[in-house]
């Protein structure tokens, strides 16, 4: 995109979806296929506004096999990984193959991850550190319960949880960085987060990032929100400075609503 006085624009926007555990490998194909359709009909560039999906680890060699070649530019990733490299770790899937299997990105530190799977922020930055020993972009996520957002401490618990799991890397490596701000209470329930909610903390996580690795770097950084996003409020959410795109849970898992999402810009002209 061309630059803008503010920066925003010198960062692409990333449309992403993550799946979660739906779609079987033959559904998740069905639905990548009809997004491909949907976005060539609409000449979608994806040079502009870039779009990544975030299927269950059982899709993503048919993922690979859709989106060989320049016929579907959609970029992919997992929706978690090991900390470790190989060995004796059942039932966990190692970096490096999902770097063989053409994944650009993996998700770390979902709320879900969090939540169910007691994922501590240092454990998370174990995680950082994997994604980028094999290659992989990771997309932090991070936000707040509803509690803590009533007590008013979403802020400092938001920018504790991105400190405690980006330790140890470098500002090299965070050029790259994706972070997600998803509030937890705005996760699958219809309450989306307002647009100055969202820039609240997308800015405050940028403003952070500027502490931890300087201006330069925070100002690459791409920071999403997510929660409850859908094609009807998604213009208002990106017109916000430092929101940079989006994550969408259940509203990727329809090819239509995926691609009017993917095409925000079009609802910032005709709203
Ligand atoms: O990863 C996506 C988020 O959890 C948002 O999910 P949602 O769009 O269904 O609220």
């Amino acid at each position: 995109m061309t630059t803008s006085t503010n920066g925003k624009f010198d960062r692409k926007p990333l449309i992403a979806g993550n799946w979660k555990m739906n779609m079987d490998h033959v559904q998740g194909i069905t639905l990548l296929q009809k997004l491909a359709w949907t976005l060539a009909d609409a000449e979608h560039d994806f040079e502009r506004v870039e779009v990544a999906v975030f299927p269950p680890f059982t899709d993503l060699r048919g993922v690979q096999t859709l989106t060989m070649g320049d016929n579907l530019p959609v970029r992919y990733g997992a929706q978690d990984l090991s900390a470790q490299d190989s060995g004796a770790y059942t039932g966990e899937i190692s970096g490096q193959f999902l770097s063989r299997l053409g994944c650009a990105y993996v998700l770390v530190g979902h709320s879900e991850r969090r939540a169910l799977h007691g994922e501590s922020n240092e454990l998370l930055a174990t995680k950082v550190a994997a994604a980028y020993r094999h290659g992989l972009v990771p997309v932090l996520c991070v936000g707040e319960g509803l509690q803590i957002r009533q007590a008013g401490t979403h802020v400092e618990y938001t920018l504790e949880q991105l400190r405690g799991s980006l330790a140890g890397i470098t500002a090299e490596q965070a050029e790259t960085l994706v972070v997600a701000y998803e509030p937890v209470w705005a996760i699958g329930t219809g309450e989306v987060a307002g647009p100055a909610d969202a820039q609240e903390l997308c800015a405050a996580i940028r403003t952070e990032l500027a502490q931890l690795f300087g201006d330069e770097t925070a100002s690459k950084v791409r920071v999403l929100y997510g929660g409850s996003v859908k094609a009807s409020n998604v213009a208002q959410i990106l017109a916000e400075r430092d929101v940079d795109g989006v994550l969408v849970g259940g509203a990727s898992l329809d090819a239509a609503e995926f691609a009017n999402i993917v095409r925000f810009e079009h609802h910032l002209v005709t709203d």
